[in-house]
């Protein structure tokens, strides 16, 4: 499938300022298409409340996030995730080709955020696996209202002195550097749908 977007737009973005914000990064079809897998998969009852940490640091934190996820490998076979998955194969392509980050590959899941839920401010890098470069969000859920809550929050400085807030609205894809950036998830008043993934390296670090 080849990207609807200008990627060397976004590469620029990201080699200068870490993050990026891109609206209609899929086709509609494919982004309404997804939206109804992860229904669908939803009330099949696969999904399980999200954890913190990794490993035997993991544990279910609810006052630090109160989502529920779906790892995509899962459901890997449904036609919506192939399309997905390969798209953001084109994206890890790109930059590798563009910033010579060494990503090796997408480890991503759904999520889905009942009403009211939120996840506090966070980084997404553990402290003990930097394998974590790249985060990737992508919002499944169309005509977000304005005043429904549930911005992903990106602060822009390491003091989080500076933020920018982002709706998530279907079709949008939100990146930027693991390591770099505290995020938050905003309450919100209906329910939240996403994606929400980290592209892996195998080693060395972000050369910039
Ligand atoms: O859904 C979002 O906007 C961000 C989710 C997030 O920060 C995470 O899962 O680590
Ligand atoms: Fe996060």
């Amino acid at each position: 499938m080849s990207l609807q977007f200008d990627i060397d737009a976004v590469l620029d973005r990201l080699a200068t300022d870490g993050w990026v914000v891109i609206p209609h990064a899929m086709p509609a079809a494919l982004t309404a298409e997804l939206r109804d897998a992860c229904l669908q998969v939803w009330q099949q009852g696969l999904f399980h409340e999200a954890a913190t940490g990794r490993g035997d640091g993991q544990a279910r934190r609810a006052e630090i996030r109160s989502d529920s996820v779906l790892w995509l490998d899962k459901v890997a076979t449904l036609p919506a995730v192939a399309a997905y998955n390969a798209a953001m194969d084109d994206i890890m392509q790109a930059v590798n080709r563009g910033l010579y980050l060494g990503l090796a590959e997408l480890e991503s899941h759904f999520a889905v955020y009942p009403e009211g839920a939120f996840y506090k401010k966070h980084l997404d890098r553990f402290r003990d696996d930097d394998a974590r470069t790249l985060t990737t969000v992508f919002y499944l859920n169309e005509a977000w209202p304005q005043d429904a809550g549930g911005e992903i929050r990106l602060y822009l400085d390491a003091d989080c002195t500076q933020h920018i807030d982002v709706t998530p609205e279907a079709g949008t894809l939100v990146l930027f550097l693991s390591d770099r950036f505290w995020h938050e998830v905003l309450p919100a008043t209906q329910q939240r749908l996403s994606v929400t993934g980290w592209y892996r390296r195998r080693g060395g670090s972000v050369p910039w």
